[in-house]
């Protein structure tokens, strides 16, 4: 990548999911030469000379310079930056296969939001562990970026995190169009944290919506959600002010009350009844929440941190408990100072 400005970068973005493919096409309008990884041929086929991807951004207009291949070499080949864009429980097994064609100095951006189930690890962490990479050449992208208004051009803001500030500059150039504004922010470890526990939390208020609760109730949940987001980063070495910016406060608010969001929607479903196998059954995307919710729990216990609203998601996605009983739970815990 250019070390002045990373305008122009030859990029790759691995998987041609909603994010995946939205980011692709900012990455071209941005003015870098981009090829997207899609698992299924046809779907590769349909990205390049359709330039639509029917199965996530049905109605949505690619740029023509977007390519689009199944091969993970062709894609690789001479990248200077690699996008990652697959489930978060699914990074490790992916990357382990793509480390090997992985160009040796291209950066590395996780679009990813979630916390590896058993090792409790950022997506970050597991792209380091994976390539070797120092933190120099790792960065991860989250804020309030719903995929689909995104490919429909309607502004938005995120933040690039990287420990190396002149890398996060690079990729802010990268990306940057008159509808896509990123900010940067060396604090990699609570944007992460933000984007993992948000999820969290959006299922929470789905179930609430699904009940039949309003703002108030959503509301609360947003910021005593964003209460113990702050708790847990605060034991992880987080700057407090992250919490209140973009990839905190921001994507909370909006993918707790977007009706685009998978892990509102997810949540809503349970609350009006189905059960989880049921809920998974009617969606094709990832809720990143649903699995995340057990290993943000893990990784606020080793740390002494309590969350009771992630607690309570786990107790209805994994353990039976139904929604009803969860808010009585929740709403007579012993009453505190805020
Ligand atoms: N969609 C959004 O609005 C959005 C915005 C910001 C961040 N994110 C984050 O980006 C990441 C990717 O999300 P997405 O929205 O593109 O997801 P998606 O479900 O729309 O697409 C997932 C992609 O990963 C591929 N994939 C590779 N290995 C897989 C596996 N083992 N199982 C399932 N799919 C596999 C799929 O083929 C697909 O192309 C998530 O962590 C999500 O939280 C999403
Ligand atoms: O659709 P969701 O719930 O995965 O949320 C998408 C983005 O993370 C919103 O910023």
């Amino acid at each position: 990548m250019n070390p002045q400005s990373g305008q122009g970068a030859r990029a790759a973005v691995l998987g041609a999911g909603s994010w995946g493919t939205t980011f692709a096409k900012v990455l071209v309008d941005a003015g870098c030469a981009v090829t997207l990884h899609a698992r299924r041929p046809e779907l590769a086929r349909a990205i390049s000379e359709d330039r639509e991807n029917p199965d996530y951004l049905p109605g949505i207009r690619l740029p023509k310079g977007l390519r689009a291949t199944a091969d993970p070499a062709e894609a690789l080949r001479a990248a200077e930056l690699v996008v990652l864009a697959v489930p978060s429980q699914s990074l490790r097994d992916n990357l382990v296969q793509w480390a090997p064609l992985l160009p040796p100095d291209a950066v590395l951006l996780s679009l990813m939001k979630g916390i590896e189930l058993g090792t409790t690890k950022r997506m970050s962490q597991v792209v380091c562990e994976i390539t070797g990479a120092g933190p120099d050449r790792v960065a991860a992208m989250s804020g309030p970026n719903l995929a689909r208004e995104i490919a429909e051009e309607q502004p938005a803001a995120t933040v690039i995190a990287c420990a190396d500030q002149q890398r996060a500059e690079q990729l802010q150039a990268a990306c940057h169009t008159p509808y896509f504004r990123p900010y940067t922010n060396p604090d990699l470890v609570g944007c992460e944290l933000g984007g993992a526990v948000k999820n969290v939390i959006a299922l929470a208020c789905g179930i609430t919506e699904g009940m039949g609760f309003g703002d108030n109730t959503r509301a609360s949940l947003i910021t005593r959600g964003l209460a113990e987001t702050a708790r847990l980063g605060a034991a992880l070495g987080a700057e407090p002010t992250t919490f209140a910016g973009l990839a905190g406060l921001g994507d909370l608010v909006a993918t707790c009350s977007s009706p685009l969001s998978r892990n509102r929607t997810f949540g809503e479903k349970l609350g009006r009844g189905m059960t989880v196998e049921q809920a998974l059954q009617t969606t094709r995307q990832v809720a990143e929440g649903v699995k995340s919710c057990r290993s943000v729990l893990d990784l606020g216990r080793a740390h002494g941190v309590d969350m009771p609203l992630t607690e309570a998601v786990v107790r209805v996605c994994h353990e039976g408990v139904p929604a009803a009983q969860m808010v009585k739970e929740i709403m007579s815990r012993e009453a505190k100072p805020e």
